[in-house]
């Protein structure tokens, strides 16, 4: 098995799979209606188009695109666009319930949705990833708007792609219309800070936790796989408040330096895709060898279903922080549990992302642009009133940090079902 191919080893579990296990963790310490977690259990639609895109040679191909809905009854579906080989209706279905948690979680007005193309974006040029997310956008027009869906950046997706994807939609619609999706450059609506927001939660709510647990940051050691939106600024931030960020990866493998690392001289996905393993570095791992480091505190930053029964007894971390999606299977949760190892869920962890977005909807919305120093002073408020109720539950109940934090997202939604009386 490699890192670059999770599905390959014998524990295989889909992104719904998991995501249904644990709203089922969560829901047997609440006195939920059954018929709401079974709503819950489904998606309210998932929407699949063929978009054909022309090759720079002239020749034509055609890629199957998503747009997951799962629940929108606390404000329209949010969630990101994922480019990658491996994006499957399932896939989307599983991180599009995830977003209706993360969303309750922060308690923004929004519910989950999620989508993506089948695609390997490092075999596009850049304008055929133009032409593929603006055909994109233009079929799914139907089900996406400001007030009904809103998209955003995601694995193989940046800033460009958003803007590429707002004109699409705008000219169709026949006016500009920034907020029907987030994460742009600030030049056309997008909100400063939004790029670095997911790695930055990522960094608080690390903070946070050490600060839960009594560690000084200064003598803290981190590994982080992943280099790009949220593994690069996850490290970032942590270095500079003090922690030594001994490792971190890109798809082909990754660099250590037991004496810390200079996160920002490392070039990140964005501004050179791949270049991570390529560094000069006193050491090379590989991506199999990250997680299981003995540090203080590891964060999976890259793809789903990195740690698994295969590796979870060998992890040495004695904390993980989830920057990526759904890196913990089932199977590892139960043994990280097991093992007393504290696991801060994605859900609480990354949610900066989904937050900025939330601010960047805002700005769209009235037309007016905030300031950075604003936007990263209300993320940093409403990460640390988010893990100040996750704590709560933590501390009230005998569960782990993602029972804990499911179950103030559950509880949020269920009792938005049942006051709406929305279901069955
Ligand atoms: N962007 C966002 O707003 C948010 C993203 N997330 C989640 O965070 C995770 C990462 O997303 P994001 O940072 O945006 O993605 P990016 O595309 O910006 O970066 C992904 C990083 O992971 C590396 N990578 C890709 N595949 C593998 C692999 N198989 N093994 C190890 N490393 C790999 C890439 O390496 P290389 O440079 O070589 O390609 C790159 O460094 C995803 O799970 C995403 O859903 C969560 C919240 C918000
Ligand atoms: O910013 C957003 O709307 C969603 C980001 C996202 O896809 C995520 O948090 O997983």
């Amino acid at each position: 098995m490699t890192a670059a191919d999770p599905q390959s080893e014998s524990e295989s579990e889909s992104a719904v799979e998991t995501a249904r296990h644990q709203l089922e963790r969560a829901a047997a310490h609440l006195d939920v209606d059954e018929g709401i977690v079974d709503r819950l259990r489904h998606p309210t639609s998932v929407h699949r188009v063929t978009i054909p895109l022309e090759r720079d040679d002239g020749s034509r191909e055609m890629f199957t695109g998503y747009r997951a809905h799962h629940d929108s009854v606390r404000g329209p579906y949010k969630g990101g666009l994922r480019y990658h080989p491996e994006v499957s209706e399932e896939e989307c279905v599983g991180l599009s319930m995830w977003m209706t948690w993360k969303c309750a979680v922060m308690d923004l007005p929004f519910g989950g949705g999620k989508g993506g193309i089948v695609v390997n974006p490092k075999e596009l040029s850049g304008d055929e990833k133009e032409r593929l997310t603006r055909r994109f956008a233009e079929e799914l027009r139907p089900v996406i708007g400001p007030m009904t869906d809103i998209p955003a950046p995601d694995m193989g997706t940046d800033p460009q792609t958003m803007a590429w994807f707002m004109d699409a939609y705008s000219m169709q619609q026949g006016e500009t219309t920034p907020g029907v999706v987030t994460g742009k450059p600030p030049v056309v609506g997008g909100s400063y800070g939004r790029e670095e927001a997911p790695g930055r939660s990522v960094g608080i709510i690390t903070r946070e936790a050490m600060a839960y647990y009594d560690w000084d940051i200064e003598e803290t050691t981190v590994a982080v796989q992943g280099f790009g939106s949220v593994g690069a600024n996850a490290a970032r931030y942590l270095d500079d408040l003090g922690a030594s960020v001994v490792a971190v990866s890109d798809v082909d493998g990754a660099i250590y330096d037991p004496d810390g690392l200079d996160t920002t001289d490392v070039e990140d996905h964005d501004e050179s895709p791949g270049m991570v393993s390529g560094y000069d570095a006193p050491e090379t791992l590989t991506n199999e060898e990250l997680l299981e480091l003995d540090v203080d505190v590891l964060v999976p930053a890259a793809i789903g279903n990195v740690l698994t029964g295969e590796n979870a007894r060998d992890v040495e971390a004695d904390m993980i922080v989830e920057g990526a999606n759904g890196p913990t299977t089932t199977t590892a949760e139960r043994i990280f549990e097991e093992r007393e190892i504290p696991v801060i869920p994605d859900i609480i962890a990354n949610a900066g992302g989904v937050t900025v977005s939330y601010f960047e909807w805002l700005q769209d919305i009235n037309r007016r642009a905030w300031t950075l120093e604003r936007v990263n002073d209300e993320l940093e408020s409403e990460m640390c009133t988010a893990w100040e109720d996750v704590r709560t539950e933590y501390d009230a109940r005998d569960v782990t940090w993602r029972d804990a934090t499911y179950i103030v997202a559950l509880e949020r939604i269920a009792s938005a079902h049942e006051t709406r009386g929305l279901w069955p």
